[in-house]
């Protein structure tokens, strides 16, 4: 028990003294982790909005600045550093909201342990902390043409408040109604497979020629938004997230028959002769492959459009329900610059000091993690922050 100390600039100037080339401007941390000093902040990079990270190394003596992976938090004003359970920083940002403020530095998780085989420099990672739980992704997998988008499509329109698509990063070409970033993210190759190489895939897969992914971020800004994700990936590509650690739902679409799974993809009208031939070959191996064992726990068949779309409400528990209304949108509060951070146990108590606050000149925000689930390259969810009341005897409000 008893409370760790927070690191501010003050702690930097003394560990460095001895004239090593850190890059230092602006607000920078100082966290300790045996004889590596993660300096988290501050970098006076000028192309980077981005909070910057470098490694003091004290038993070689060098400055490293590691591979970052995961989305990266934006500058701010200042920030606190704190470290947990030895394997990761929380950093708690200043002058911001509160789905803004938590940020974790994974510097030596399972996923950076694994990242740091494919790198020659150190690997660190950031992951958002993000508050409740993300709902089960849906995972909908089937041969090109029987219908996952049309599925999909409808499923959105009728819930728009409730889903949310999980948009693919591809290298094929857009096709004429395509939009870049909503119905794919059309990416070169060569960014693609070195993005691969960066671990911002949560799956990837070549599928009829091309590069299809999902990264962890196209899944993690549905949760963010309070939806549900869904996801349309091929087989492949399911047998990925099947592996992975995100839980899911896994539903696989068949065609009543090859002959109709041929006609409406000639009927699409948006392959070449040669594409459709490679997609009804390997729609021949994806429908075999959707019935192994443990892979998908639903198959629908997509005969009539409205009676498939019945089945899958129902399989998803909303038979009966006809649309939603919008959830209220959570109240904001910005933290300010001027507080102090400290852990007793895993709650996090966040000070702050406000002018604002005339008479009663503190408030203490609290950042429960003892349900923390997920992390790099995502985010890390199940994040519990209330707030007590200064003026009301110590009472906890939700924020
Ligand atoms: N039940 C159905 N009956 C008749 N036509 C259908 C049915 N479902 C979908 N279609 C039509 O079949 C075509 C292919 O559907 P869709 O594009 O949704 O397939 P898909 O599985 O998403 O294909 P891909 O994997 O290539 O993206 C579309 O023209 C669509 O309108
Ligand atoms: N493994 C993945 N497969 C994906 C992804 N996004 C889409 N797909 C699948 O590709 C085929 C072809 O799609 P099309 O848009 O070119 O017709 C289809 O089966 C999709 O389900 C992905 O991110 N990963």
């Amino acid at each position: 028990m008893g409370e760790a100390p927070a690191f501010f600039l003050d702690d930097l100037d003394r560990e460095f003294s001895n004239g090593f080339a850190l890059k230092s401007k602006g607000s920078q941390t100082t966290t300790v982790i045996g004889d590596k000093t993660y300096v988290i902040g501050g970098t006076d990079d000028e192309s980077t909005s981005t909070i910057g990270v470098q490694i003091f190394n004290r038993s070689t003596g060098e400055v490293t600045i590691p591979t970052v992976l995961g989305t990266k938090p934006k500058q701010c004003k200042d920030h606190s550093a704190m470290l947990l359970n030895e394997d990761r920083i929380l950093i708690v940002k200043g002058d911001s909201t509160p789905e803004d403020c938590a940020w974790f530095l994974e510097v030596d998780t399972k996923f950076v342990k694994q990242q740091q085989n494919n790198f020659e420099t150190e690997v660190v990672a950031w992951s958002k902390g993000a508050r409740g739980d993300a709902e089960k992704p849906i995972v909908i997998s089937g041969p090109s043409g029987v219908g996952k988008g049309t599925l999909i499509a409808k499923l959105m329109e009728e819930f728009p408040f409730m889903f949310g698509f999980s948009v693919s990063h591809t290298t094929r070409s857009p096709r004429e109604k395509e939009k870049d970033g909503v119905h794919y993210h059309f990416t070169d190759r060569s960014v693609m497979e070195n993005e691969i190489k960066d671990g911002k895939f949560l799956e990837f897969a070549s599928v009829h020629g091309n590069l299809y992914g999902t990264s962890a971020e196209a899944v993690e800004v549905v949760a963010d938004a309070g939806k549900r994700c869904i996801l349309d990936i091929d087989v492949q590509g399911a047998r990925s997230v099947r592996a992975s650690s995100l839980k899911a739902i896994f539903i696989f679409v068949c065609p009543p028959s090859f002959e109709e799974l041929e006609k409406r993809l000639r009927d699409r009208g948006t392959e070449t002769e040669e594409q459709i031939q490679k997609r009804l070959r390997n729609a021949r191996a994806e429908l075999q492959q959707g019935q192994s064992p443990g892979l998908f726990e639903h198959i629908l068949v997509n005969d009539d459009l409205e009676t498939c779309y019945e089945s899958l409400k129902k399989v998803l528990g909303l038979d009966g329900i006809a649309g939603t209304t919008p959830k209220p949108m959570p109240n904001f509060v910005d933290l300010p610059v001027d507080r102090s951070v400290s852990k007793i146990d895993q709650k996090i108590r966040i000070n702050c000091r406000s002018a604002e606050l005339e008479n009663a000149s503190e408030q203490l925000f609290v950042l429960d993690l003892s349900s923390l689930k997920g992390g790099a390259p995502g985010r890390t969810r199940g994040l519990n922050m209330y707030a007590i009341d200064p003026f009301a005897n110590g009472i906890k409000y939700e924020i």
